[in-house]
């Protein structure tokens, strides 16, 4: 096998543009076979080195494919006298598992329009290599051309298989007989298993709109190889732009202006017609592989009309999006995008933070792109006056400051009853909507939590802050504490109550509980629900209110790090030991520098867009909405008693914190008619969003160091979040 070949197919003949701006390509036509005819190096060879341990199968009679595919797995099932019979019906039933899941993907990728074939055909589908989950073309070419003749591999926009095509039936069958497991490709960290099946046809590939969103310009190789720089560090001319605010400060210039060899540039896009005059801010990033910039719209009242971005090094992908669209924008290397009009002010861009774009390549098709290191120069005009453009919905200037972007600046510029209004909207109306359905999947103790109150001297006083279906607050005898639980949403405060947990329906930033009443405090998946880091501050200082001197508080939330190990955390702040953190699962496998591209929410009566997270992926911003689905996710267990509906709390004997009684400081806030329209939306369509706030590694260490009568005596990665521990001062 010749690892190094290039492939080449004419996509270019099949590819239409359509008016809409979405093209597609017709599957069949394209130059393999040619390729493969002329070429020797692409010669089937015909001796097939005998596989052992394969996973692929049929449709026919899957005992057979997999006594067959599982080689050695399959031999103990008959002839080793030492294995168990039970052992290998798990083996075989966990293999027709995976192989119906391959099925049952296709089925909810494709809607029923892909059959599977009873017969065999030329088509096949092949699952778990696709571009979604970081297998490319070349990777499929590489691993099944060997097998039979392939006329076209059809790779999709994000999906998580393939289909090919094949020259005659024979190849097919090998390929499904014979191709084993074995595809080599740099993008999966995981084993993988792949199934392949004949179907009835193959899908049309519809690519997604490339067409420029309207004023965006892009200048392909406009500077030259010679003139490229690396490596630089980020950093600011003329003035700062400061990311926090978003924002420049015209009294602060900085001692740094403009290099002279980048006016050059900028002489060059002025004498050329792109730029009006010569800018006087520069911002310069530099990104690694797998670095991006949140979705923004630079402030309006900050800088002028246009904005001139030059690319060096790698080319990445950044996405603009507007309310009701989203476009994929490739960046060459020494290409410049010039942003203007619709979208400089009507549009958001960002990086999405992952390793490998999806790109469209005029040979191949869609194909992947890894990255590498970027070098991004921002040139920029300061505004002296208001901005009176024509988006006034996106424009601060226009909004009176009411304008909020999505990066977490903008959101830590949310007065307290924004925040308190997004927290209502897309936190506790939610967790009231889908409370008996989330909590039919939240039974499982996290085992470094019950560490910790198997750690407390028996018989001490907890309390769970946003304790949920209230899961910490059994007792099973072997450790005992007395244990209450405080929970926001009445539904789920509902559900603690039908299991004779002691409840009380609180907010976590306000509890109805002495000082120094508890012995310690726990608070686990809560603070992340917070929208503004002084909130979240607030409920930490809560926290730690409620224990005595002495007591100790635990806290989790949800880390930004979900792929890599995190063994450079250290587990007690004062020691160079590398804490053994328990990695996180929450990444689909293969998916760890996939994330979610682009997709909005307007919220805060258009005020706000907060980026929505597709589950399993990579966090694509730190302050994201994260889906429910009522319909797609159903319950893994149901709790030993239900009763909970929306009249639950009027029948339960759930008390009630005295803030949290009629239309106080605590109340929902929620009045507004287009927000109510959100909820009812949600409702309507069963999939609800949750705000996160995503905390990056040290963030909340940062928080904690901030409270005076405490200190962090522990600080640990626990499967996808951060934790610390915190002591009361005595
Ligand atoms: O890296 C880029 O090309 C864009 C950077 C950017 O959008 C910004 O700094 O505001
Ligand atoms: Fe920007």
């Amino acid at each position: 096998m010749n690892s190094n070949v290039t492939v080449s197919n004419d996509y270019a003949d099949g590819a239409n543009s359509s008016p809409n701006g979405n093209s597609h390509t017709h599957g069949l036509h394209n130059q393999y076979a040619h390729d493969r005819d002329g070429d020797h190096q692409w010669d089937i060879s015909s001796e097939k080195d005998t596989m052992t341990n394969t996973s692929t199968c049929s449709l026919y009679d899957s005992r057979n494919q997999y006594e067959r595919d599982c080689g050695s797995e399959a031999q103990n099932y008959h002839n080793d006298a030492n294995t168990t019979k039970t052992k290998s019906k798990k083996q075989l039933n966990r293999f027709k598992r995976k192989e119906a899941k391959a099925k049952s993907i296709l089925q909810k990728h494709e809607d029923k329009n892909v059959k599977l074939s009873e017969v065999p055909t030329n088509m096949l589908y092949v699952s778990n290599a696709g571009l979604g989950n970081g297998v490319s073309r070349e990777h499929v070419y590489v691993w099944l051309s060997e097998f039979g003749k392939l006329q076209d591999i059809i790779m999709l926009d994000r999906k998580p298989y393939c289909f090919i095509v094949t020259a005659d039936l024979e190849g097919a069958n090998r390929i499904s007989l014979e191709s084993g497991n074995l595809i080599q490709h740099a993008g999966l960290e995981h084993h993988v298993e792949h199934f392949i099946f004949f179907v009835q046809e193959v899908p049309e590939v519809f690519l997604p709109n490339y067409n420029l969103p309207e004023g965006l310009l892009l200048l392909h190789q406009y500077v030259s190889e010679d003139s490229e720089m690396k490596n630089r560090q980020v950093r600011h001319y003329g003035y700062e732009f400061k990311y926090t605010t978003n924002n420049v400060d015209p009294e602060e210039p900085l001692d740094d202006s403009i290099p002279e060899l980048c006016k050059q540039l900028c002489d060059r896009l002025i004498a050329d017609g792109h730029m009006i005059e010569q800018p006087d801010q520069l911002t310069v990033n530099r990104y690694e592989p797998g670095q991006g910039i949140p979705p923004h719209v630079d402030t309006h009242s900050a800088f002028t009309d246009v904005i001139v971005s030059v690319s060096l090094g790698s080319q990445v992908v950044m996405s603009f999006s507007n309310n009701d669209d989203t476009r994929q924008v490739l960046l060459p290397r020494r290409s410049v995008l010039i942003m203007s009009g619709a979208s400089r002010y009507g549009w958001s861009h960002g990086i999405v933070p992952r390793k490998i774009d999806v790109i469209q390549d005029a040979d191949k098709g869609l194909t992947l792109s890894y990255r590498q290191v970027r070098t991004s120069f921002t040139f920029r005009k300061l505004r002296r006056a208001a901005c009176e453009c024509g988006y006034p919905k996106s424009c601060d200037s226009q909004n009176f400051g009411k304008q909020q972007q999505c990066r977490e600046s903008a959101l830590e510029k949310l007065t307290d009853d924004a925040a308190r209004k997004l927290e209502s909207i897309h936190v506790h109306q939610v967790y009231d909507n889908i409370a008996t359905h989330f909590s039919g999947t939240r039974h499982k103790q996290w085992p470094r939590v019950v560490q910790f109150l198997n750690s407390l001297p028996t018989y001490s006083i907890v309390v769970d802050i946003g304790c949920g279906n209230g899961k910490y607050l059994t007792n099973d005898g072997s450790h005992p504490l007395f244990k209450v639980g405080f929970e926001r949403s009445q539904e789920l405060a509902a559900i603690c109550q039908s299991k004779n947990y002691p409840i009380v329906q609180a907010d976590c930033l306000a509890t109805p509980l002495r000082d120094s009443v508890a012995d310690a405090s726990i608070c686990i998946a809560v603070i992340h629900h917070l929208a503004t880091e002084s909130r979240r501050q607030a409920a930490i200082e809560e926290l730690i209110r409620v224990v005595r001197p002495g007591g100790k508080c635990l806290i989790y939330v949800w880390a930004m790090e979900q792929s890599r190990p995190p063994t450079q955390h250290r587990d007690d702040m004062s020691s160079q030991v590398p804490a053994q953190g328990v990695a996180s699962t929450y990444l689909k496998s293969g998916a760890s520098d996939q994330c979610s591209d682009g997709k909005y929410m307007s919220t805060l009566d258009g005020h706000c867009q907060l980026p929505v997270h597709q589950n399993r992926t990579q966090f694509a911003s730190k302050d994201m909405l994260v889906p429910w689905n009522l319909k797609k996710r159903p319950p893994k267990e149901t709790p030993a008693v239900v009763g909970c509906d929306s009249c639950a709390i009027a029948n339960s004997k759930v008390p009630l914190a005295n803030n949290m009684r009629g239309n106080t400081l605590l109340a929902d806030v929620a009045n507004e008619k287009s927000d109510d329209n959100v909820v009812a939306n949600e409702k309507a369509r069963n999939l609800y969003h949750r705000y996160y706030h995503i905390f990056e590694e040290g963030e909340l260490d940062r928080v904690c160091s901030r409270i005076p009568n405490c200190e962090v005596t522990e600080s640990y990665y626990d499967e996808g979040n951060w934790c610390v521990i915190l002591t009361k001062l005595l």
